[in-house]
């Protein structure tokens, strides 16, 4: 049974009844009973988000922590553990421990009843799903990056009941109350869940008190954060054989919101972690009774950056099913969040403002529910003015007052522009018919012409054009009523050979580069999101001011200009 606070405005209110039941994700994870999958177009991962067609490199990189020296009174032993953790949460700000404390036993117990419980048929499990005043018990549409998860989940809270705000709006003093739901099957479900919630909590305060520790703080520095009314909550996870496991992802990428997380994985393997050196997905190899331990953004907050909370991810397979069970520590919904005081100084100032944990978790749970067209809330959004607030109010002066900018430090490698640079070179030292061979013609407008008109008279200037999303679909003609469509293809020249790669490799730079300008501005506009505008066909032109990048969208929000953005570059020829 469920019991609440009965609201109007509780922020799952807005949860459309029907998306609880989505016949096409039934179909899909039975799959291997039921045939085919009829829909699984909500599980798709855009392609840079998909898992490596090559496979994932298994971390040798990520720590294995033996933390027996906890039961010692030697002071040099948890000298050096502490060390250890303080060096696996900035280098990895994930670790592995074992000889944790808890028995193995009690892990072995909630792993069984959990895998019964998911085993039922979909009509039991419905009994206890969450529904839209309690977010609590079986849920199975999940959304991460607003894609929806390959997994079902069963969650609980630890304090019962557990208070949270019931909006996220700063002014909205109302509070929620969260219960748990108990299925009746199987039998011992309850009792092994609660007995496992009390051995890993006691684990998260060690772990808590040894990052204290390694800060440089006293043990327990952040223990009554957590002490009363925590808002920690318990997940199992059940992620079902998928025939798509190419395509969509169990948990697609993001990081943990709160203190620590501290999982039990199975034997089945999943879990990818995004290094911070390099960017690579590196997968953490099960090993039998250990934890996977990582920082989520409250650490990150309050240590200052200083230990990152680090994107991870869950790729799913078609031969197995795979369990997990993550246990989320996180504090009281009144904690104000900041960077704490014995960390920050002048040489290292604080990096983010204060903000309230309860609303940041009441917001983040509105995206969790459903596909929105927003970016969901991340802390970065609370960071202070020196960096990306700065920088989202300059761009946006730069939009009012000029429309137009330059950008340096942009992370696009020189060696790709100055490739490209060198092709167009030599294609437009050609003579003009070898450029002829492949001029752009009335049905298609790709390739190279030398007589372009700019408002009524001709420019001194030669041009190739090519489109980056190879072919782009268009309208066949301006016809208001023709609905037609054609497809336009590029053109390569034979000379230089090089021309089509380094025109790939550049537009790849040049389109991260949009994402990163559309994301700064669509934060700053505060409003409508413009990410739409992404899903667009776009032109890539090469014309004597080499490269433009450009969307046919005649307005951008507040800043009306010909396309979206323009990424030109200032070099001549
Ligand atoms: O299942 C896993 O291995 C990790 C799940 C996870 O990252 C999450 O639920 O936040
Ligand atoms: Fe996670």
């Amino acid at each position: 049974m469920s019991h609440h606070i009965p609201t109007t405005s509780s922020y799952f209110t807005y949860v459309p009844k029907n998306m609880y039941f989505p016949c096409s994700y039934v179909a899909a994870t039975q799959f291997s009973t039921m045939g085919e999958v009829v829909d699984s177009s909500a599980f798709i991962q855009s392609p840079e988000h998909r898992p490596k067609p090559t496979g994932t490199l298994e971390a040798e990189g990520i720590p294995l922590i033996d933390l027996s020296a906890l039961n010692s009174s030697n002071s040099d032993a948890i000298a050096s553990l502490v060390a250890e953790i303080g060096d696996a949460c900035e280098k990895w700000g994930f670790f592995q421990v074992i000889n944790h404390g808890v028995p193995l036993e009690c892990r072995e117990k909630i792993d069984a009843v959990s895998r019964k419980f998911f085993g039922q048929s979909m009509e039991e499990k419905m009994r206890v799903r969450r529904d839209e005043l309690n977010p609590m018990g079986y849920y199975d549409g999940e959304h991460t990056k607003n894609v929806r998860d390959w997994k079902e989940v069963f969650d609980f809270v630890v304090e019962v009941p557990t208070v949270i705000p019931a909006s996220p709006a700063p002014g909205d003093k109302e509070l929620t109350m969260l219960h748990n739901q108990w299925p009746e099957f199987p039998p011992n479900f309850r009792d092994a869940c609660e007995e496992y919630t009390r051995e890993t909590e006691k684990l998260s305060y060690k772990l808590l008190e040894l990052i204290s520790l390694s800060l440089g703080l006293p043990a327990s520095r952040f223990n009554n954060f957590f002490k009363k009314d925590q808002t920690s909550f318990l997940r199992l996870n059940y992620y079902p054989r998928c025939p798509i496991p190419h395509l969509a992802l169990g948990v697609g990428h993001h990081k943990d919101a709160g203190g620590l997380t501290v999982l039990a994985q199975d034997d089945v393997g999943g879990l990818e972690v995004k290094r911070k050196t390099d960017g690579e997905w590196i997968r953490v190899k099960p090993t039998p009774d250990a934890y996977i331990v990582n920082v989520g953004d409250i650490i990150q907050v309050w240590s200052n950056d200083k230990y990152e909370s680090v994107e991870h991810r869950v790729t799913v397979n078609s031969e197995r099913d795979r369990f997990s069970i993550p246990f989320f520590f996180n504090p009281a919904h009144y904690t104000v969040l900041e960077p704490v005081a014995e960390l920050v100084n002048e040489e290292n100032p604080a990096k983010y403002k204060a903000f309230n944990w309860g609303k940041f978790v009441s917001a983040r749970n509105l995206s969790n529910f459903k596909k929105l067209h927003t970016e969901n809330i991340q802390i970065y959004h609370f960071r202070k003015s020196d960096s990306f607030e700065t920088l989202a109010e300059e761009i946006r002066d730069a939009c009012k007052n000029w429309g137009f900018f330059q950008v340096i430090n942009h992370g696009v490698p020189l060696e790709k522009r100055e490739k490209l640079e060198l092709a167009s070179r030599k294609f437009f030292a050609q003579s003009t018919e070898e450029k002829l061979k492949v001029r752009r013609d009335e049905v298609n407008p790709q390739g190279y012409y030398d007589s372009e008109v700019t408002k009524n008279v001709r420019d001194w200037k030669e041009v190739f054009d090519m489109m980056v999303k190879n072919p782009t679909v268009i309208p066949a003609s301006h016809e208001a009523g023709d609905n037609g469509l054609k497809e336009v293809v590029n053109r390569w020249p034979e000379y230089p050979s090089e021309l089509r790669e380094a025109f790939e490799e550049y537009a790849e730079e040049m389109e991260k580069l949009a994402h990163k300008l559309l994301e700064i501005t669509e934060l700053r506009l505060e409003s409508e999101p413009i990410k739409w505008l992404l899903q667009r066909p776009y032109q890539l032109h090469q014309a004597q001011s080499l490269s433009t990048l450009s969307n046919p969208s005649p307005s951008f929000g507040r800043y009306t200009t010909q396309g979206c953005w323009s990424l030109n570059h200032p070099c001549t020829r």
